[in-house]
């Protein structure tokens, strides 16, 4: 045995234990309860502090800067819990309320992101009290139709054309668009509420909500070593997102400064949000052969690799053949469809959440992904890619695109500014 002294690590271990004991105790006590008073009693385990007075994860203490030269929320690792929103300035308010809002929604962001309550005015709901930042961001963004309200049609950037109809679209107007769009992203089911809360309650007389979708990921630390998001479909989904260390991250995710055909000067440090809500049809989905389900995509379902083999961060091998002369992905496989190389180069940052809304009007399940992709221009990204997917995706008849958004999101706003400032005052 070794002498010297326990690892900070172990401490924590011994103290998760015997917390996760006395769980587990309290929960057994509960079942004894219900059996013996003959009604269901269940005891919930109290909060215990650990011993060593530190908490046993950092998810809770984990604050991602609300200051930068890009908003959080684009780059920030994926976090457990979701929140879209699409506000609509309310009639008769304009450029100036909308000025004021940004700046109360800024403020709020900047405050709650650091784990202090939304204002100083005091009346928090309280609901994030006893949890830290929880890595929360909030991302704020422009749709088209805002640019008319406010009398700023003149500086809409071009990028902000609607997207062209797809044929499989199946999108409801009442879940699209909208003025103002919200991102808010947090590891803590609580705290992605409460600022939720906080957002919609600053809005006031100003802006109202249009639609709101909540969805949810891999909770942090769930695995020791954790591997690429799976979706609901249970694929691991995102493996071929650009990444920041690539020389060519920023020029396909970020508008360059110097206001040139890619956007105007006050989109410098921003990006392009494409939202669409993809419903998974996943009771045909889930009838499919795992096997069968992996030529839908071209990748193994266990590790993501291709099924031209490899590890999940191999190459697809789009030119090998099998035995029986056709490709081992085949020409319909969506990986191979929408890779950059088969589209021009055509790059985009997804970053979704999935949803679950219960079972829908038709007795299937309304659930999907929150499909979120970030680029410099969606010309260059979202739309080639969804118009070679469209004409033939393997994974077409197991999705239908529900709702759909495009969002100009501005640079990140620097100390004493609020978000859009250079576009509102500018
Ligand atoms: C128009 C863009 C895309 C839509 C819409 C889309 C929907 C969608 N995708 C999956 C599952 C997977 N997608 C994967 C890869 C992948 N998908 C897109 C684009 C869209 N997907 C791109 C650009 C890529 C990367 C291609 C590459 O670089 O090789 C994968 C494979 C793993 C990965 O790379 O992430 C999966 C799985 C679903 C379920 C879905 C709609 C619900
Ligand atoms: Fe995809």
């Amino acid at each position: 045995m070794s002498d010297k002294p326990v690892p900070d690590h172990h401490a924590s271990d011994i103290s998760r234990r015997r917390l996760l004991g006395t769980a587990g105790a309290a929960g057994a006590a509960g079942l004894v309860l219900g059996a013996t008073g003959g009604a269901t009693v269940y005891a919930a385990a109290g909060p215990e502090a650990a011993p060593d007075g530190k908490a046993l994860t950092t998810v809770g203490s984990t604050a991602v800067p609300f200051h930068g030269a890009h908003q959080a929320g684009i780059t920030t690792p994926l976090q457990a819990r979701g929140h879209l929103v699409a506000f609509d300035l309310a009639p008769g308010a304009g450029r100036k309320e909308a000025a004021a809002l940004l700046r109360r929604w800024s403020e709020a962001a900047r405050r709650m992101t650091a784990g202090r309550p939304p204002t100083d005015a005091g009346g928090d709901t309280g609901v994030a009290l006893d949890a830290g930042p929880s890595s929360l961001t909030v991302t704020f963004g422009f749709g088209r139709t805002f640019f008319g309200r406010t009398g700023l049609d003149a500086r809409r950037p071009a990028a902000l054309d609607p997207l062209p109809d797809f044929s499989s679209d199946h999108l409801d107007p009442r879940r699209s668009d909208g003025d103002l769009w919200v991102q808010i992203g947090a590891d803590d089911a609580l705290v992605a509420f409460h600022a939720l809360r906080a957002i919609q309650r600053e809005a006031g007389e100003a802006a109202r909500v249009r639609w709101q979708m909540n969805g949810f990921n891999r909770s942090p630390g769930a695995t020791a070593q954790p591997m690429t998001t799976r979706n609901l479909m249970g694929q691991i989904d995102g493996t071929g997102n650009p990444k920041p260390s690539e020389s060519d991250f920023d020029r396909r995710v970020f508008v360059p400064a110097g206001g040139g055909a890619e956007g105007p000067e006050w989109m410098a440090g921003g990006s392009y949000a494409v939202v669409r809500r993809i419903r998974m049809l996943l009771d045909d989905w889930e009838k499919l052969a795992r096997g069968d389900q992996e030529k839908v995509i071209g990748r193994r379902k266990s590790d993501g690799a291709p099924l031209t083999g490899g590890t999940e961060t191999t190459e697809l091998d789009l030119e090998r053949t099998g035995p029986d002369g056709k490709p081992v992905i085949p020409a319909n496989a969506h990986a191979r469809i929408s890779a950059p190389e088969q589209n021009g180069g055509a790059a985009m940052l997804r970053r979704p959440f999935s949803y679950h809304d219960g079972i829908g009007a038709d007795g299937t399940p309304d659930a999907g992904l929150l499909f979120v992709c970030w680029q410099a221009d969606p010309l260059r990204g979202f739309v080639p890619v969804q118009r070679k997917l469209d004409r033939g995706d393997a994974l077409s008849p197991f999705i239908r695109h529900e709702a759909s958004g495009l969002f100009a999101v501005p640079g990140g706003a620097r100390d004493g500014e609020y978000v859009g400032q250079r576009l509102l005052e500018g």
